[in-house]
């Protein structure tokens, strides 16, 4: 494994990375398709299709499908019932992965600056944070609706690192999905995945991050050698 060296800055992705939150997500999908009369999705589709934002979700499930796109009356109503189940419902299942808040105790312990950016809408992320207890951890939360776009797109890390005054070059993403990849790569981060999250059922190591770890633990040794 290569060392990355000390970044000004760490972006931490969520689903997927910090959170399993697919148990809660899947309810509101088969909650969303019950109420519509459609065929529920179940839990092992729902986990391939995560990733790109509420949206693209709706319309995976309306579709079955990763790119159609659903009626655009039937997608209006739908996400109108996924948005207030899924609002009720978003952490009494999801479960921070082993490791998670003792990786990110030592990230804070060695004075790293943290912040977390997901393609989950804010209205979902910060209460989602503080309900697994990660909100006192960043200094900033970019969420899929923050800005236009997300990421694939580099625009959300890049808005952190000017945020936070941090040189694209120097910082680092961590994340579990081609997303996260494409994005650290459009941006210039350094970006090492887990291997444990969601990636559209195919494996992360595919996209050649530049390290794949098997928990956030695995972090600070990395980070810490030279560069
Ligand atoms: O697609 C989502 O809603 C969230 O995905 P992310 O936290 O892995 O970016
Ligand atoms: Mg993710």
């Amino acid at each position: 494994m290569i060392a990355l060296g000390r970044p000004e800055l760490v972006l931490i992705d969520l689903d997927g990375t910090m959170v399993d939150s697919v148990p809660d997500l899947s309810y509101a999908v088969d909650r969303m398709m019950d109420e519509l009369e459609m065929p529920a999705r179940g839990e092992a589709k729902v986990r391939n299709w995560v990733g790109n934002g509420i949206e693209r979700l709706v319309k995976r499930a309306l579709t079955d499908d990763m790119e159609a796109e659903p009626d655009a009356e039937l997608y209006v109503r739908a996400l109108d019932i996924y948005t207030r189940v899924y609002g009720a419902n978003n952490a009494a299942n999801s479960r921070l992965y082993p490791g998670v808040l003792e990786g990110l105790d030592a990230l804070r312990a060695m004075g790293l600056r943290l912040a977390c950016v997901t393609n989950k809408a804010g209205r979902f992320t910060l209460p989602l944070l503080s309900a697994l207890g990660l909100d006192g951890y960043f200094e900033l939360v970019v969420a899929g609706d923050t800005l236009p776009v997300k990421k694939p797109d580099p625009a959300p890390l890049l808005h952190a690192a000017e945020q936070l005054q941090a040189s694209p070059g120097l910082s680092l993403m961590i994340g579990d999905s081609r997303s996260d990849v494409k994005a650290a790569r459009a941006a210039g981060f350094a970006i090492v995945c887990v291997s444990y999250g969601y990636n559209h059922g195919e494996d992360i190591r595919l996209q050649q991050p530049d390290a794949v770890i098997d928990s956030l633990l695995e972090l600070p040794p990395l980070l810490s050698k030279a560069a």
